[in-house]
């Protein structure tokens, strides 16, 4: 196993050309958040936008249009139960988020279904939270594209059938291995599987132990692959800068809060462009 190391934030984040512009840092389309659990999707679309995508649409149920938009102006909306304005938004995006905050009745179904039959080859796509649980309990075709699920252990248990005592790197990969796809196991010293590598966080703190942690890092992952080239190595700073802020803040403070790491982004990342 290879620790993840500060070197991939330089590796990855980059200065932005003088003649870019919005449509330079990607479309990034994120999609949960039922009439419960609207503040997950908010999170993570906070997350995408104060990570740098050029454009970043919520796809959540009618109930979270107006506090999405006094904490997050800057992010569009579609009504996640219109099926055709979702699909469209969703083929036409550089990156898709799927499950934050989703919930895991039939209408959370419908909508992850529904996603993920308009996802094309081109795309990375986001599997988190809500998403990994209910593709576990009723399995739907995966799209063939840059897959990266991000589930914590229990998750991890509940799609890949490995209890979280018997998660080992060899048995977590051969199910990496079968799914095709990035997996981002969460937990304190989350492990990264990658496909051609095995990476462990060395970095990371309990401060981070409060509800919307994940559906911050599931937005961040959105927004670093929506931006930048490398999609492993977005993956991977993502990982690496979403824990490297929470250490920095959990020098002064008790508990970080999700939307802390993702105010603190732009700045955390212009030290490490180039
Ligand atoms: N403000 C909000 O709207 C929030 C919504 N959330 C959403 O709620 C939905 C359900 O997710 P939850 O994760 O809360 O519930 P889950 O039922 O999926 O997972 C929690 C269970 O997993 C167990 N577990 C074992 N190892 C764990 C680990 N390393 N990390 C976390 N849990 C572990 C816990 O003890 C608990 O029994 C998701 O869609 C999620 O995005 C949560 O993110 C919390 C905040
Ligand atoms: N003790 C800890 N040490 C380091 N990181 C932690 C710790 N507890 C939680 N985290 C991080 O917080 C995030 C929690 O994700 P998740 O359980 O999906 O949260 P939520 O679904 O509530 O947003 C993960 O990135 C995990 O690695
Ligand atoms: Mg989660």
């Amino acid at each position: 196993m290879l620790t993840l190391t500060e070197e991939i934030l330089t590796k990855t984040i980059r200065v932005r050309p003088n003649d870019s512009y919005k449509g330079t840092f990607g479309r990034v389309v994120l999609v949960g958040g039922n009439a419960n659990y609207g503040g997950a999707i908010i999170m993570a679309s906070t997350a995408a936008v104060y990570a740098g995508a050029g454009l970043v649409t919520t796809g959540t149920d009618t109930n979270n249009l107006s506090s999405l938009h006094a904490s997050l102006p800057e992010a569009m909306f579609v009504n996640y139960y219109d099926k055709v304005k979702l699909s469209h938004l969703v083929s036409y995006a550089t990156t898709v988020v799927i499950g934050p905050g989703l919930g895991d009745d039939f209408h959370s179904q419908e909508v992850l279904a529904s996603v993920l039959a308009n996802i094309n080859q081109s795309q990375s796509v986001i599997i988190d939270g809500s998403a990994i649980s209910l593709l576990a309990a009723n399995p739907l075709d995966i799209p063939d594209t840059n897959l990266i699920f991000t589930p914590h252990e229990m998750e991890w248990q509940r799609l890949s059938g490995i209890k979280i005592s018997d998660q080992t790197s060899d048995a977590n990969q051969l199910v990496q291995q079968q799914l095709n796809a990035t997996v981002v196991l969460k937990k304190h010293h989350t492990e990264i599987y990658t496909g051609k590598n095995i990476y462990q966080l060395p970095i990371g703190t309990p401060a981070q132990a409060t509800g919307g942690m994940g559906d911050t890092l599931a937005g961040m992952i959105g927004g670093f692959t929506a931006q930048f080239d490398n999609q492993e190595n977005a993956v991977l700073a993502a990982v690496y800068a979403h824990s490297a802020i929470a250490d920095e803040l959990a020098r002064s403070q008790y508990v970080v809060l999700p939307h802390q790491i993702s105010h603190a982004l732009p700045m955390f990342m212009k030290r490490y462009a180039n």
